[in-house]
Parts: C-alpha cells; sequence; structure tokens
C-alpha cells in the first residue's frame, strides 16, 4: 500500500518506519530537522512493540508535498491538532491522489476539519492511545500503550472496509489496531481520558500515577470527569459508560495504572516551548460547555491556566 504522513514527529515517524519494514511505500512531510537526520541515519522504533529499522532510503523524506509524486491509499495526518486544518487544506490539493485521509490526532473537532476538506466518504479518524517519544536523532521509543489503535468512519452504523483494512494493515506492521463502528465514541473516552488527567499533569509537573495517588488531585479529576460527561452526553455523544461514576472505577482501576509512569504530552509540550492541544482537549470541553449551557467551570479554570502558562513562552 501507498502512505502518505503529513506533519511526521513522533507518532508519524514510528508509523512511517513500522509500515515502511513491511514493505508497504512510506511518504513522510517532515521539516527539514528532521529530513536531514533521517535521510543519514533512518529511523529506529524501540520500546512497547519490540524493535523496528528502515534505512533513509527505503523512506520518501520531503518538507513539502510539492515534492511528491506517489498517488496514496491513505493520507495519515500526524500533525499536532491545531495544526490540523492547515494539514488537511495541503492534502486536498493532492485531489484524486489520495483515496483516505485519516486524522489520528488526540482530542475532538479534527475530523469534522478534514471532512470540510474531503468530505465523509474519503474521511476516517483514529484514535492512538500509545506513547511515542522522539529519544534521540532518527530514533523513538514507544513508552506505554493502554489500548489497541482504534480506526473508522464518523457516523458510520457499520464497520466502513477502508478502516477495515487500515486497521490490518497497521496490525500487520507490529502494533495493534483495530476498526470501529464509531469512531466518534473512542474518541469521547479518549477525551475523559486526556482531560482528566493532561491539564493538572502538566501544570502540576507530575506524572499520571501521581494524580491517583493524592486526595486533592483526585477530586479535582473527579469533577472533571463529572463535566466532561455531561458535555460528551449534551452532544448526543455516546462512551462505553453508563454514567461518570461508571467511568470513575474503570478509569482508577484500569486505565490510570496501566499509563502510570507517562508523563502527559501536553507537560512535554510546554518544557519543549511548544503549544499545547489545550483547545482541542479540555478547551474543547469548555467551549462545548458554554455553547450547550452546560457548567463546567473545572474544565474552563484549567482551560484558562494552560493559555496563560503557554501564553509566557509562546510571547
Ligand atoms: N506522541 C504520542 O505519544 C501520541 C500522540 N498522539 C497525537 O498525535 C498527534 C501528533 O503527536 P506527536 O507525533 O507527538 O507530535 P509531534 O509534534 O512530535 O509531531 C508533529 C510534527 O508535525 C510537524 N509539522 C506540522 N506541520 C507541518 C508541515 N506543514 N510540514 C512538515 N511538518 C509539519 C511538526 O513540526 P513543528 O513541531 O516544527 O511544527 C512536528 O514535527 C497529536 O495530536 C498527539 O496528541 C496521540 C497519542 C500518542
Ligand atoms: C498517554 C498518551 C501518550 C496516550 O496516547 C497521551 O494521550 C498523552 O500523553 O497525551
Amino acid at each position: 500500500m501507498n502512505f502518505l504522513i503529513y506533519g511526521a514527529g513522533a507518532l508519524g515517524q514510528a508509523l512511517g518506519c513500522m509500515l515502511a519494514c513491511q514493505g508497504h511505500t512510506v511518504d513522510l512531510i517532515l521539516r527539514p530537522r528532521f529530513k536531514d537526520t533521517l535521510e543519514k541515519s533512518g529511523l529506529t522504533v524501540t520500546g512497547y512493540f519490540g524493535e523496528f529499522a528502515t534505512k533513509g532510503s527505503q523512506l520518501g523524506l520531503y518538507t513539502s508535498l510539492d515534492e511528491t509524486a506517489n498517488s496514496y491509499n491513505y493520507a495519515l495526518i500526524t500533525t499536532k491538532a491545531y495544526d490540523t486544518a492547515s494539514a488537511a487544506a495541503s492534502i486536498a490539493a493532492l485531489e484524486q491522489r489520495v483515496e483516505y485521509v485519516v486524522s489520528m490526532q488526540n482530542g475532538c473537532g479534527n475530523i469534522e476539519l478534514v471532512e470540510q476538506f474531503f468530505g465523509t466518504e474519503k474521511t476516517l479518524g483514529a484514535r492512538v492511545i500509545t506513547g511515542f517519544e522522539i529519544t534521540g536523532p532518527g530514533k523513538v521509543t514507544i513508552t506505554v500503550s493502554a489500548d489497541d489503535i482504534h480506526v473508522g468512519a464518523p457516523l458510520a452504523d457499520a464497520i466502513s472496509p477502508a478502516a477495515a483494512s487500515l486497521a490490518k494493515t497497521i496490525t500487520e506492521a507490529g502494533h495493534p489496531c483495530r476498526a470501529v463502528e464509531d469512531i466518534n465514541r473512542s474518541l469521547f473516552a479518549k477525551l475523559l481520558y486526556n482531560c482528566t488527567l493532561n491539564p493538572l499533569g502538566a501544570l502540576l509537573g507530575v506524572h499520571y500515577g501521581l494524580l491517583g495517588k493524592n486526595r486533592e488531585t483526585v477530586a479535582v479529576m473527579n469533577r472533571i470527569i463529572d463535566e466532561t460527561f455531561a458535555v460528551i452526553t449534551g452532544l448526543g455523544g455516546s462512551t462505553d459508560w453508563a454514567d461518570s461514576d461508571q467511568y470513575k472505577e474503570v478509569f482508577y482501576s484500569e486505565l490510570l495504572p496501566v499509563t502510570a509512569s507517562h508523563r502527559p504530552s501536553m507537560l512535554q509540550d510546554m518544557e519543549n516551548h511548544k503549544p499545547t492541544e489545550v483547545d482541542a482537549l479540555i478547551g474543547y470541553v469548555s467551549r462545548q460547555g458554554q455553547l450547550l449551557d452546560i457548567a463546567t467551570p473545572t474544565c474552563d479554570t484549567l482551560a484558562a491556566m494552560v493559555k496563560f502558562k503557554q501564553a509566557q513562552y509562546l510571547q
């Protein structure tokens, strides 16, 4: 199969390496700082799912879509969520050269942006709950994984063949991946998880596990879960849990323990003085709460604090 991976950082480089190792054609759109390194050293992925290595010559390495000539079965968008609109707009210029466009990003609102450019038929979403970190030039480490990748179409009432084929291909490449009927359900579940952990972890500078061990942070996390659950319900969304209390049980007993040692991506962004994905995560809950007239005071406060903090270093 032919893959375009647009915005290849930690997630995109890891997936690109794993897919290329399976013999797929992989073109990466990446920054010049990565292009020069990967040309020389290739890519290595280590950690949770084993070892994978490609030479630079096995990959198409480009800093702009203008340099590409292939047609693609799937274009995977792996930029941060704040770059989704510009990524989708650039890929749209390829027109018939792309069959399906997949938002692999965290948070909510990404799929809707991709749909604006490609329509529902060509749009897929994915939910990733695995930790990828660039640990050196041409090196990505997979640190934790809480579940398979989910891929699916928006608003589908059956598993889309395009999602099934992509899931099979990613699984064969080494990362377990499952096609789901309703990708929004998976993304809402991830929204609950990320809103509960990321802003607090980022503002307090701690890994997830510590947040679950402290009475004060548990009380704040419970309020975030209640508010986020109310917003998801208000949006007409569904999750695997009947109510927020049921989610809390699963969160504290199953979800939090498997990623306890993880330091949230929002914290890593702050440490690297990069913008955070606050607007697609807790900022999304806060905005939707306002639109739906659902009170989200804890989420509003945390979103404001994250924005304050990032504004300090982005000035
Ligand atoms: N890493 C992880 O563990 C996980 C990540 N995700 C999600 O996946 C998405 C990607 O995350 P991650 O890989 O960590 O992020 P990264 O910041 O490592 O990767 C995104 C890359 O895209 C680059 N980029 C953006 N626009 C362009 C462009 N026009 N041309 C070339 N390169 C471009 C960025 O460059 P620059 O920084 O210079 O702008 C950056 O290198 C996020 O939504 C994240 O939440 C989900 C689960 C786990
Ligand atoms: C734990 C992880 C890496 C799982 O995707 C995550 O969601 C994050 O750090 O934001």
